[in-house]
């Protein structure tokens, strides 16, 4: 990959690479843009094929919180952090605490959380070093593990997008498909159940495949076919890029709803969606519920406030399909337009110089 080729084309501020021999840390740290506040983004861990594909993750993602703050309406830019190495046998105490160190070392432009492969336990770890961390332990005043909220905000978000597609937000006997069954898809999984919707399911983990058929009454399939499974919803809530030139085809949904980042390949497979009659529920738009709800502690963590932030994705998902039919775009270019239009606002307004100008939250605890 040429770094500072695509660094240029898409406008990064910076990219950390962290290395510590007595841990055996590797990680990169990717800042897109801080315009809006200091970039918040999870801590991903993963068994990268390469170097560049660990890089290439970092900075998609980073990109991917730019946008996702600036549609959520937070005063957050984007950034995002890849550990390369195997989440189930590589943690260590020491890991955690050397990245700590470097993100403390940022000075607070970059601040963490969970993603991919990272839990609380390990946030609490990272915490020992710096203060730039959210999703810490509720004990320390923090919001704990943010998936049931992005998962809350995904359900909300799949019901706007059902009013768009179907002409009704209730979900009973609608047929949801779900792919990946972790954190978020399970959670998502129940808020489905609970409203009504037919599950079919899948994971490369049976265990919560088993679960999800014995307690919610899924159907389940094996992780090839779940793409192509008919079904009014399909919900990747696994990793990014699954919808490529391999699956594209052979969707056989009304929408594409869910919670993984950067699911589509390339651009030009939105665009494909659209002219194929699908809506899509932008990624970064629907799946901001963790984001909100980590963010929240900056100003002093109250969960009924986050949570109403959170549901209020279904409004912002509205007002999304409204722009995109208005100025006949397909719906992913209208995120992208409604999330630059207000970076390039707030920028405008923070170029007159102030005294002591406001320019992070605040943390109110430690
Ligand atoms: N946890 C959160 O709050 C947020 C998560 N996301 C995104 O949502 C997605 C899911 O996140 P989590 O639930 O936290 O992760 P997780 O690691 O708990 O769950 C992912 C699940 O996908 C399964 N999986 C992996 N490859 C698969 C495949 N090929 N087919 C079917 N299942 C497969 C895994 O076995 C696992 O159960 C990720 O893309 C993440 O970046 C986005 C925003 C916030
Ligand atoms: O929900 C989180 O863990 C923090 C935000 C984030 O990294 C994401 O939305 O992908």
């Amino acid at each position: 990959m040429e770094l500072f080729t695509y660094l240029e084309q898409y406008d990064y501020e910076q990219v950390v690479f962290c290395h510590d021999a007595s841990s055996g840390l590797k990680a990169v740290i990717a800042i897109h843009d801080t315009t809006l506040g200091p970039a918040l983004g999870g801590c991903r861990m993963w068994t990268y094929r390469s170097e560049d594909e660990a890089v290439l993750d970092a900075l998609r993602l980073a990109r991917g919180m730019t946008y996702k703050a600036a549609a959520a309406g937070l005063n957050l830019g984007g950034g995002k952090t890849v550990i390369l190495g195997n989440p189930r046998t590589d943690k260590s105490e020491a890991l955690f605490r050397a990245l700590g160190r470097y993100i403390q070392s940022l000075g607070g432009r970059y601040i963490t959380a969970e993603d991919v492969g990272t839990n609380v336990h390990d946030m609490d770890i990272i915490h020992q070093e710096t203060n730039f961390v959210t999703g810490i332990s509720k004990t320390y005043g923090s919001s704990g593990n943010p998936s049931p909220m992005t998962a809350l905000g995904v359900f909300r978000g799949m019901l706007a997008t059902a009013k768009v597609a179907f002409g009704t937000d209730d979900l009973a006997g609608k047929t949801v498909a779900i792919q990946g069954l972790g954190s978020v898809g399970y959670a998502l999984a129940e808020h489905l159940h609970a409203a009504g919707a037919n599950l079919i399911v899948a994971d490369i983990n049976d265990t919560s495949v088993d679960r999800a058929v014995k307690e919610l009454g899924a159907r389940a399939v094996s992780p090839a076919e779940i793409i192509g499974e008919r079904c009014d919803i399909f919900a990747p809530c696994a990793l990014g890029a699954v919808i490529n030139d391999d699956t594209i085809e052979r969707l056989r949904c009304g929408a594409v709803a869910g919670s993984a980042n950067n699911q589509l390949a390339e651009e030009r497979h939105g665009d494909r969606l659209h002219e194929m009659g699908i809506v899509y529920a932008p990624d970064y738009v629907i799946n901001a519920g963790g984001l909100i709800n980590v963010a929240d502690e900056l100003e002093g963590y109250q969960p009924e406030r986050a949570q109403a932030k959170v549901e209020a994705i279904y409004d912002i998902m509205l007002q999304l399909y409204d722009l995109a039919a208005q100025e006949g775009l397909p719906s992913h270019k209208a995120a992208d337009r409604m999330a630059q239009a207000r970076i390039d606002q707030i920028r405008g307004v923070r170029s007159n110089y102030i005294a002591g100008a406001k320019t992070a939250p605040n943390r109110t605890h430690g």
